[in-house]
């Protein structure tokens, strides 16, 4: 791309300088690495496009193909020697702890889960050095970086890299080149089926390991590789898990060579995901009891063994989680949508959405948040009971019953404060989804060109919910996050299909038509299905 602006920071020319004599500046891309240093650039001065960020040789120059020798790690490695040292930091502190007279916090470096008081914990970043950069420095950044193969910022999280883990090394970081995910204009479902024209679903499943936890997944091993690499004491990496969480944790610690052991409720997760972790070589135990019975355990386990907890009771999960909220504006050339709805469980991702939107407001990016909408099975609802007695003093955790949103049966969330959090502070709803209205919507989703899993149904139940009482307005810009792939979940869609759910009408199933294999027969099926639209 040309350069559109003659502002080619001094330092680039600083940074040649300082070059290894067999490479020239042209060699040199900056943005691929580490933030620069520039000043804090005034409104009116920025007219630049990224390639103000990536001052590439000229403009119709290309990046020269890296040495057989050298990996894309090396490659990177090297355009990192002649660059700065981060200078962005983050650590914990307890959540919503209230101010910054609270002393308690903790380097990402140790091994911890809880506040002195029991609380939750929040990665708390150093907003006053990533303030020092305006709105229009990190729009550029982050948008330099899409769609790249450079490590590791070709990836949607560490794109992002700043905002997420900025001390870690790249070298040590464990990526599938997750996230960048699809955002799909849904017209034919957003028109006939609720009226509306912008309506999108981000397909966060459409990933490596078909969901949305590879986001915060690929933070979470990238820092425990780290860990392990300081010598601290971690033989393994375990989750609970109703199914998602299990198969992102062993892919990624398959990939960096770290065991993995992995807590699912019997029968209780499709097969799908369960073959995950079985495949990746995880130590996997099949426990009779439900998701919050094997989180109970897990959380016992991993505080009396070296085991790493990788729920999202982690809180470094959400830092990777909260990319999609940063890619959503992206995708929207920074515009912001008036709704987000979000499928909700254990309930890290909602307040992972809240963060992630919230940053760029405070970061200058955008100038407002959406409003958030958390979408929860009537079978698994503790969050929309609280919700309408009004947020009441007392939460209730509930006895979550079978749901085909198995992913999401789960009745005592471990973020149910983080959710709260998130959601008055986004002016936000909660909704639920009867088995037959979820199962319905996916069936609909699924007719207008979709293959989403029955936890996008329940979104999309929340939408046309809201939509039909007048909540959300028909030219309202909406995006549905959709949670996972939908082929991991096609025991459902087989089931609703064939008419074989009982007490389920399964208004919109497709079920296939047996016919004799002659010409005939074929015809005559053929013709009755096509009635009048067949040529006379
Ligand atoms: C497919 C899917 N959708 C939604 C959720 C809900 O996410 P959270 O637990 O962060 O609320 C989960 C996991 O819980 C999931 O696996
Ligand atoms: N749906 C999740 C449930 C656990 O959630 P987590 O985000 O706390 O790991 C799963 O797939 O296991």
């Amino acid at each position: 791309m040309a350069a559109s602006c003659s502002l080619f920071h001094s330092s680039s020319s600083a940074a040649a300088a300082s070059l290894p004599r067999h490479q020239t500046s042209s060699q040199f891309r900056i943005p691929t690495s580490a933030p620069y240093p520039r000043p804090r650039r005034s409104p009116a001065v920025i007219t630049c496009t990224s390639s103000t960020l990536d001052p590439a040789p000229s403009s119709n120059s290309v990046k020269p193909r890296r040495p057989a020798d050298e990996n894309i790690r090396d490659e990177a490695r090297r355009h990192r020697a002649a660059s700065a040292a981060s200078t962005f930091s983050a650590k914990y502190v307890p959540f919503n702890a209230g101010g910054p007279e609270s002393d308690e916090s903790y380097s990402l470096d140790e091994i911890v889960y809880r506040s002195r008081s029991g609380g939750l914990l929040d990665v708390q970043h150093d907003i006053d050095a990533l303030k020092k950069f305006d709105g229009a420095y990190w729009r550029d950044l982050f948008d330099s970086r899409v769609g790249k193969t450079n490590w590791p910022y070709g990836s949607g999280v560490w794109s992002k890299k700043e905002w997420v883990l900025p001390e870690i090394h790249p070298d040590d970081i464990v990526s599938a080149f997750e996230g960048n995910s699809n955002l799909f204009w849904a017209e034919r479902f957003g028109k006939h089926l609720v009226g509306m024209d912008d309506l999108w679903v981000k397909h966060c499943g459409i990933s490596h390991t078909g969901s949305f936890k590879d986001l915060g997944m690929t933070v979470l091993v990238s820092q425990v590789n780290r860990l392990r690499k300081l010598n601290r004491p971690i033989v393994g990496v375990g989750c609970a898990s109703t199914g998602d969480t299990s198969a992102a944790l062993s892919a990624y610690c398959a990939s960096a060579g770290i065991p993995s052991i992995v807590f699912l409720p019997t029968n209780k997760i499709s097969m799908a995901q369960l073959v995950q972790p079985i495949a990746n070589g995880a130590f996997v135990l099949s426990i009779d009891t439900d998701f919050d019975g094997c989180m109970k355990l897990i959380r016992e386990v991993t505080s009396e063994l070296p085991i790493y907890l990788a729920n999202s009771l982690n809180s470094l999960r959400l830092e990777g989680q909260k990319t999609a909220a940063i890619e959503i504006l992206q995708q929207f050339d920074w515009e912001v949508p008036d709704w987000v709805i979000v499928p909700g469980g254990n309930l890290g991702n909602i307040y992972a959405f809240y963060k992630g939107f919230k940053m760029c407001q405070e970061l200058g990016l955008v100038d407002k948040i959406p409003r958030l909408v958390c979408a929860q099975a009537a079978n698994a609802n503790p969050l929309y009971r609280h919700f309408k007695s009004g947020w009441g003093t007392d939460f209730k955790p509930v006895k979550a019953t079978t749901t085909f949103a198995s992913a999401i049966q789960i009745g005592d969330p471990v973020s149910i404060d983080r959710a709260v959090y998130a959601l008055q502070r986004s002016n936000g709803i909660v909704e639920e989804a009867t088995e037959e209205e979820l199962m319905d919507a996916m069936a609909l989703a699924d007719s207008t060109g979709m293959f989403i899993c029955p936890h996008t149904g329940v979104a999309l139940t929340a939408l046309m919910k809201l939509r039909k009482s007048g909540v959300i307005g028909a030219s309202d810009r909406t995006v549905v996050v959709s949670t996972a792939h939908g082929l991991k979940f096609s025991q459902a869609k087989i089931d609703y299909h064939s008419k074989a759910i009982p007490e389920m009408a399964s208004r919109f199933a497709n079920p296939p038509v047996e016919v004799k294999a002659d010409f005939g027969s074929v015809m005559d099926v053929l013709m009755k299905h096509l009635g009048d639209k067949a040529p006379k």
